[in-house]
């Protein structure tokens, strides 16, 4: 099977790029991960994809214009042979230059269900506004933040006592299961349901 080359993007732990780069290993999977990609060179995510054999590129934001930063993350992905992109927990807001080089190429893990809560904080958001559930969106990515069409979303019950860290790691085990599932539908223009 030919393999539609995707780059990941990570600020931190990573943790939704170990779930993609493990739902890469299934030998039916329609995509593979060339390259683990960060703002901050000190990202987690970075160790372990070294450990599993991918290749990393690393470029800290600070002091650098946003524009020049995205150029050269771009680079970096466009050297790699990726297809597609992947953001991952990537804590850049991305210009609209860097977005229209990957229009329709390009998806983001988002831990809301769109369109509520775009931006940040969106758990504590959600429990101070005394929400039933919280949950996940993948969405294509547009210049405007966390508004692309979505691909896919899961809700996640709310329960009495949550806090955002609690309801967090709760979430984070539904984007895991859901990114790779958008992805592969993106990557084969499967149009079916999640
Ligand atoms: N042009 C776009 N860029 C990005 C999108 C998008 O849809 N369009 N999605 C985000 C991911 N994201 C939420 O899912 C998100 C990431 C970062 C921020 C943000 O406010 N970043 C600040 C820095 C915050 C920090 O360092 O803690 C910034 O870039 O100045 C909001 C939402 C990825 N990019
Ligand atoms: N707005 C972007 C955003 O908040 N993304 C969120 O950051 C976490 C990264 O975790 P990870 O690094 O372990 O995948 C995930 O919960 C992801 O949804």
């Amino acid at each position: 099977m030919i393999r539609e080359k995707v780059a990941v993007l990570i600020s931190g732990s990573g943790t939704n790029m170990a779930a993609l780069l493990y739902a890469s290993r299934a030998e039916d999977c329609p995509f593979e991960i060339v390259l683990v990609a960060s703002n901050d060179p000190a990202a987690k995510g970075l160790v372990l994809a070294e450990a599993e054999g991918v290749p990393t590129f690393a470029l800290s934001h600070k002091g650098v214009a946003r524009a020049e930063h995205d150029k050269a993350m771009d680079a970096a992905i466009r050297e790699s042979g990726a297809q597609w992109v992947a953001l991952a927990g990537y804590m850049r807001i991305l210009t609209p230059e860097f977005v229209a080089g990957w229009e329709g190429r390009m998806v983001n893990v988002h831990p809301s269900l769109l369109p509520k809560y775009t931006g940040l904080h969106t758990h504590e958001r959600a429990i101070e506004a005394g929400d039933s559930h919280g949950g996940v969106t993948v969405h294509l990515v547009t210049a405007e933040l966390d508004d692309g069409p979505i691909l896919g979303q899961t809700p996640v019950a709310i329960i009495p006592g949550d806090t955002p860290e609690t309801l967090a790691a709760r979430v984070l085990i539904a984007e895991h299961q859901l990114y790779s599932r958008c992805l592969a539908h993106l990557v084969t223009g499967d149009k079916s349901a999640q």
